[in-house]
């Protein structure tokens, strides 16, 4: 049943526009959308407050499989997300918390806990699911499949600016390193690695707008749902 729910995978490294361009692709065409990288910020911050190391798989695992976080949905921009009661809607965006998540991500057994949670997600009319496997293990049968990259230069420069407008005080230099760290940790782990899927179209978005990438995903959308 869930299976002929159609979905749309977009995966790429950390700052790419994935989750812009997953929003505005799941609003115009009406269906539901998944943040997966969401849930393994949110694993981080769980762990920090009930004290576990996210080097600690064996006392993260329950935290996974039991994690208690609403996304609240709302009409414009990006939702709240209340972890344990608490709103850490704007906590769970630091480069810092990206840095933790992307430790407990490594994790195999931790990543098996989560994965009924993100699938839970598919659900009709559609689902854009954004990450780094979801076309690749979590909806490996996926209609449309997407990779989005962007150099790690111009993903520091986005990200300097979406966090700055956030009033976040960051340098630069020091995101850059954070992104190319990141980008390694998640390119060489052992489990779920950030890789194109097979079939998957492939956009390099250094030169792309928001707009110009949204309208190659429908576009290829549309020529792979009719
Ligand atoms: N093509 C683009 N041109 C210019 N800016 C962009 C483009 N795509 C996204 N952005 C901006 O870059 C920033 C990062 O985008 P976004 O948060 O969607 O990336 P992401 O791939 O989801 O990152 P992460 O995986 O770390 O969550 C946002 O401020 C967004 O508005
Ligand atoms: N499907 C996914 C999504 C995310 N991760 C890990 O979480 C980190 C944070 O993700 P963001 O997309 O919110 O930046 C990311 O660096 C990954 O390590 C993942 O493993 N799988």
């Amino acid at each position: 049943m869930q299976e002929s729910v159609p979905v749309i995978t977009i995966d790429g490294p950390s700052g790419a526009g994935k989750g812009t361009v997953a929003r505005i692709v799941a609003e115009q065409l009406g269906w539901h959308l998944l943040d997966s990288g969401a849930i393994y910020r949110v694993l981080a911050v769980a762990a920090q407050h009930h004290n576990i190391g996210v080097d600690d798989e064996d006392s993260l695992l329950p935290i996974a499989a039991h994690l208690d976080v609403q996304f609240q949905v709302c009409d414009e921009g990006e939702g709240k997300v209340i972890l344990e009661g608490e709103d850490v809607t704007n906590t769970i965006r630091t480069e810092d918390v990206g840095a933790l998540a992307s430790k407990v991500a490594a994790f195999p057994r931790v990543r098996e806990a989560l994965l009924r949670r993100q699938r839970a997600f598919r659900i009709a009319p559609g689902l854009v699911a954004d990450g780094r496997d979801m076309g690749t293990i979590v909806f490996t049968r996926a209609q449309v499949k997407v990779f989005l990259t962007a150099s790690a230069e111009e993903r520091a420069r986005r990200r300097f600016k979406q966090l700055n407008e956030k009033g976040f005080d960051v340098k630069i230099g020091r995101l850059l390193d954070e992104i190319r760290l990141r980008d390694e940790r998640d390119q060489s782990r052992k489990v779920a690695p950030l890789v194109p899927a097979e079939g998957a179209l492939i956009i390099d978005s250094t030169e792309l707008s928001i707009d110009e990438v949204v309208s190659k995903i429908l576009s290829f959308s549309n020529e792979r749902l009719m």
